[in-house]
């Protein structure tokens, strides 16, 4: 990595000169675009389980970057939530990142059961493209039981936004001790928010600090930041229309935004915001293994939201 000298350091009052340790300290940071490229490259994606999802994401879900999913009730969210949490473990020698995964529950909504089921149905689709997997060492094999999957996902209930600050806060340190974990997922992120934040405008910064520093986490631990995120009804132009909870004020704070919605009875991801993607959906389905294709799988564009 490269260190620039720049003016960057002048009026730096501690500054020690271009080469002191303040200002390669200030500059630390500091790439130029091909490295940028290279490290862009080579940055690893989560598995969504639908092809199509990962296809209109740019492979997945991205390492290093902030995704927001919307979508309304009983889309999917949570259910992609869990997926991700599952297949962040997907161990490299199958094509996968062999991480762990942080999964940060305001709602209530994960139901252990069912990542259980998802663990098994993700292990089963190893067991299929990877039919000679049986003849792996057997700590490979150790691995492929839904309960290893089940014990690197380190879960945290939150019932208040007291608390979703504070465990957002001390997420660090956890990182720091847990350097394996390459998912981050808060489902959701404004639901304590809504509920219990009356003053709107300190709401709005407090969710962009907290998303800031996510943000900066997902860099420095070399992780995915997954938010969740509810929609809601907004009078606009004579109508009401569905938009992400806190949508507008801090749209800002995500680097990626997929919308989860229905259209007649098939589930529809929208790739809203993205830094590098054109604006692209596709049908996905949720079945008994978890998030998968659709079963009419032809990638559409067409927008609902
Ligand atoms: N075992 C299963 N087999 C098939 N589909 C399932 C299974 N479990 C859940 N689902 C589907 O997932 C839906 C629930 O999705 P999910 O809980 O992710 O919604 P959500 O978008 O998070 O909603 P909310 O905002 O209320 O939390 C169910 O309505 C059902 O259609």
């Amino acid at each position: 990595m490269s260190h620039v000298r720049s003016a960057h350091a002048v009026g730096t009052n501690k500054s020690k000169g271009a080469d002191g340790p303040s200002t390669s300290s200030v500059l630390k940071g500091a790439q130029n675009a091909w490295d940028l490229l290279s490290d862009e490259q080579s940055r690893r994606h989560i598995n969504t389980g639908s092809a199509d999802l990962n296809n209109i994401l740019g492979g997945g879900i991205h390492c290093k970057e902030v995704t927001e999913i919307g979508g309304v009730p009983g889309v999917g969210k949570t259910q992609l939530g869990i997926q991700l949490a599952i297949n962040v473990q997907i161990p490299v020698e199958y094509g996968g990142l062999g991480g762990k995964a942080v999964y940060i529950d305001t709602e209530g909504s994960f139901m252990v059961e069912r990542v259980y089921q998802i663990a098994e149905g993700c292990i089963s689709d190893i067991l299929e493209y990877f039919p000679h997997c049986h003849d792996k060492a057997p700590a490979g094999q150790e691995k492929l039981k839904p309960e290893s999957f089940l014990a690197d996902i380190y879960y945290f209930r939150i019932c208040s936004y007291t608390e979703q600050i504070a465990v957002i806060n001390y997420l660090e340190k956890f990182l720091e001790e847990h350097n394996d974990v390459r998912i981050v997922i808060i489902d959701s992120v404004t639901f304590h928010f809504r509920q219990d934040f009356d003053d709107m405008a300190l709401r709005t910064r407090v969710l962009s600090g907290l998303s800031l520093k996510l943000m900066k986490l997902s860099k420095a631990y070399n992780l995915a930041v997954v938010l969740l995120n509810q929609v809601t009804t907004k009078f606009t132009e004579g109508s009401f229309q569905l938009t992400l909870a806190l949508g507008d004020s801090w749209s800002h704070s995500c680097t990626n935004r997929l919308i989860l919605y229905w259209n007649g009875n098939e589930r529809y991801g929208y790739l809203d915001k993205s830094p590098s993607l054109p604006v692209a959906s596709a049908p996905y389905a949720v079945t008994i293994k978890g998030v998968r294709d659709a079963v009419n799988s032809n990638s559409k564009r067409v927008r609902v939201m």
